[in-house]
């Protein structure tokens, strides 16, 4: 279903960012209209497709066609990005002829935004009509098999934040979105699941894909060993600091959802080990070395989709 519709003439005035954090509860219909009214105010196109590009990742932008790029400043009620490796642009034209909106660079808890404030961006692209979602994120490797450089499709994630607290349908629930009590039975859409992995294949990319689970949690530190050992114990291959949040809210709203994991670091869960610890600079040139075969994946994944989406 569309909300196109939905976005009415009030929907102009401005959105006053700083109190909303003040108030510290989920974020409302008639605000996330207006965030949606000031992206549609800047552009003609309406997109099928929303993409999150992860630390590192962010290259994924710039194979979208003529293109347009918005800086999040200059959207109404979009926070500001803080990391290095996430330029803070939405990236709106055509991947594989599909027309797509692309966040290069996403927010993060640990930078300051409540949980309801970092999936904001997911019911904008609700609004906007996207019914379809890639995301993408950096991890450590818990899985000792993985290899830096591996790409993971997730199969499902534990919203480690979102089980004890931090999670982004606290507070009251517009029916508008999706119901009080939504499922997370399959996250990750299966069929989009299968057909990353054979389109991986046809691209000979079978020796580094991976298919997993993902394990959220705050950050900004990275694990200690301990920490390390306790997440690998209850069924994680990977471990981040985005992404579950954006896909529970993007499935709390009936949107399809793929993933993708790229693991950056493999995590050391040995005490006193003389490995190297985990640097973002690290993440970011692994991820930056790996990022044009996730790019090409995603691009002939989208190809195919073209004529569904
Ligand atoms: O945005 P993602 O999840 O890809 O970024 C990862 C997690 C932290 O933001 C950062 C740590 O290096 O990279
Ligand atoms: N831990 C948490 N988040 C991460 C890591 C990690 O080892 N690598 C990239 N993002």
């Amino acid at each position: 279903m569309s909300f196109l519709g939905l976005l009415g003439g009030s929907a102009k005035s401005s959105v006053d960012l700083a109190e909303l954090q003040r108030k510290n509860s989920q974020i409302q219909y008639d605000e996330i209209q207006k965030v949606t009214s000031s992206v549609l105010g800047k552009t003609e196109l309406r997109p099928k497709l929303g993409i999150i590009c992860g630390s590192g990742l962010g290259g994924l932008a710039n194979e979208v066609k003529d293109s347009q790029v918005i800086p999040y400043a200059e959207i109404d009620g979009f926070p500001k990005c803080t990391v290095p490796g996430h330029a803070g642009n939405l990236v709106l034209g055509y991947l594989s002829g599909v027309p797509t909106v692309c966040m290069q660079g996403r927010l993060h808890f640990y930078e300051g935004h409540p949980a309801w404030l970092v999936t904001m961006p997911i019911r904008m692209m609700k609004l906007i009509g996207v019914e379809t979602l890639i995301v993408t994120n950096a991890s450590g490797g818990l899985n000792q098999d993985y290899n830096s450089g591996d790409i993971m499709v997730i199969k499902d994630h534990i919203n480690l934040t979102g089980l004890t607290g931090q999670h982004p349908l606290v507070g009251p629930n517009d029916e508008k979105f999706g119901p009080r009590f939504p499922a997370m039975t399959t996250p990750y859409d299966p069929e989009l699941r299968q057909l990353a992995q054979e389109t991986a294949k046809e691209l000979g990319f079978s020796g580094f894909m991976r298919e997993g689970v993902y394990v959220k949690v705050s950050g900004p530190s990275y694990e200690t060993p301990s920490e390390s050992r306790l997440l690998r114990s209850i069924g994680a291959d990977t471990v981040g600091m985005s992404t579950a949040p954006e896909v529970v809210v993007a499935r709390h709203a009936g949107m399809k959802v793929l993933g993708f994991s790229m693991v950056t670091n493999v995590v050391i869960l040995e005490q006193d080990s003389d490995k190297t610890p985990p640097t973002h600079q690290e993440v970011m040139d692994t991820a930056n070395a790996r990022a044009k075969d996730l790019q090409l994946l995603v691009k002939t994944i989208v190809g195919k989709l073209a004529s569904t989406l």
